[in-house]
């Protein structure tokens, strides 16, 4: 039994090479562990291999070596059918370009996981998700007729009604002006809050400020370690990051 709902030890990643070019290592032994309704956030220079990161802890990428496990399951030597059942019962997802089906109402793509998944979801769950990210009035419409804002609050009432262990979010606010901004943050916050945790890769100062811990990347490994930083901490560390690297 662990009590970290996620653990990695020892992460590194590198991908193929490209052309003649020399394969260059983007993870370079990355540990961590994320507790039950902890906050994380990851932020570091562009190309610090933040994305690439939560791909690995999420089991989306393959890891070069290294371990991740997720609710206490291994994910290494598992098959991808395995694998894929693990992120299905324990995981959710949070895009920064909200991987909403055009074609879907938003009620429908709140309750697509669970169809696909080929597990019950009724529709008082459906509506709760919904009502949870104050969109209960926009059930009927489709992602184009929604601000993006209320895209990715679809899209997080989506993650809710699957009631996963660990929600991913990779750059959740990108794409989003401030007052959405705080709306999705806030909605995280409250996810965290609520007993689940979040593991959220951002450029966002302010959104990294909401998190209980911040991980600062550098070149592919964990450069700093800031605890309730303010966003003036983070601006800090990261200024720091950026100096070691040029
Ligand atoms: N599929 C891939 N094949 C080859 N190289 C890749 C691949 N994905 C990422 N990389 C390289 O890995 C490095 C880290 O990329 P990653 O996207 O993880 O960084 P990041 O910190 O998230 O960057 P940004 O802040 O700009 O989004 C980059 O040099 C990138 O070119």
């Amino acid at each position: 039994m662990t009590d970290h709902v996620l653990e990695a030890q020892s992460v590194t990643k590198q991908f193929p090479p490209v052309d003649d070019q020399p394969p260059t290592p983007v993870l370079r032994g990355v540990s961590l562990a994320v507790f039950p309704g902890e906050f994380v956030a990851i932020v570091g220079p562009s190309g610090s291999g933040k994305s690439t990161l939560l791909y690995c802890l999420s089991g989306l990428e393959d890891l070069t070596s290294g371990e991740v496990s997720i609710a206490g399951r291994r994910l290494s030597g598992l098959s991808r059918r395995a694998q894929a059942k693990i992120r299905r019962d324990h995981v959710g997802f949070i895009f920064q370009s909200y991987n909403l089906i055009p074609s879907l109402s938003a009620w429908e793509n709140v309750a697509l996981p669970a169809r696909l998944a080929k597990r019950a979801i009724s529709a008082e769950d459906v509506s709760r998700a919904l009502h949870q990210v104050s969109l209960g009035d926009r059930a009927s419409h489709k992602p184009s007729a929604l601000s993006g804002g209320q895209q990715q609050r679809v899209a997080i009432a989506r993650v809710l009604a699957t009631r996963p262990d660990i929600v991913f979010a990779d750059e959740p606010t990108g794409a989003l002006d401030t007052e959405a901004s705080t709306q999705v943050l806030d909605l995280l916050r409250d996810v965290a809050d609520s007993g689940r945790s979040v593991v959220m890769v951002t450029h966002d100062l302010q959104a990294a400020a909401r998190a209980d811990r911040v991980l600062v990347l550098r070149d592919g490994a964990i450069h700093r370690e800031l605890l309730r930083p303010t966003a003036d901490d983070v601006f800090d560390a990261l200024a720091h990051a950026r100096k070691a690297v040029a």
